[in-house]
């Protein structure tokens, strides 16, 4: 199972690169490694595995934080969150997006950063995606909120990009334009 000590941290050269894709269908190995991504989420969620294994919840872990430059992350949002989505994405893209941006007015955090990194991060408000599930089966969904949001977190991972990159430097919690805030 993935721990903590398996997450690698900013200053690693990875958590600067640009992710490879995976071949479709995946192979054993890949569909491993995908399902482990999500176990992990799972776990950093359920508050006895968490405490047991000293885990960092998070709603989503990408490959490139476990030292695997592969376009492979997974998202997982348990049933009371009040969100539907549990997934991992390979190859993951973009294919639109609204003009109107969301931020959480809570700023981001990474389990990839040991440190608090304030101010708002402008993202998509709606985005529609597409990639493949680990059964190599095409998805294509549209996303809002938190979801859509975590999404774009876990896609930058995959273009070595990090949270507080988008973070404006002069003023963090500058009020971002045509943005809506999500608490
Ligand atoms: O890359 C995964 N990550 O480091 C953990 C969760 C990241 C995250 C996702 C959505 C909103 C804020 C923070
Ligand atoms: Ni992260």
């Amino acid at each position: 199972m993935i721990l903590m000590k398996d997450i690698i941290r900013e200053g690693h050269p990875t958590l600067r690169q640009k992710a490879q894709e995976l071949q479709i269908p995946l192979s054993a190995d890949d569909r491993k490694l995908g399902e482990e991504l999500l176990q992990y989420v799972k776990n950093s969620q359920d508050d006895e595995l968490m405490e047991k294994y000293d885990l960092r919840p998070g709603v989503g872990i990408a490959a490139p934080q476990i030292n695997v430059s592969k376009r492979i992350f997974a998202l997982h949002f348990d049933e009371q969150s009040g969100e539907n989505l549990s997934l991992v994405a390979v190859n993951p893209k973009i294919v639109s997006h609204s003009v109107e941006k969301a931020y959480l007015s809570s700023g981001e955090g990474c389990l990839s950063v040991d440190r608090s990194v304030p101010g708002y991060v402008p993202r998509y408000a709606r985005i529609t995606v597409k990639g493949f599930d680990l059964d190599g089966k095409e998805f294509k969904m549209r996303l809002k909120g938190l979801p859509a949001i975590a999404f774009q977190h876990e896609l930058d991972h995959l273009n070595g990009i990090m949270f507080y990159d988008h973070i404006n430097p002069k003023d963090p919690f500058h009020e971002v334009e045509n943005a809506v805030a999500i608490d």
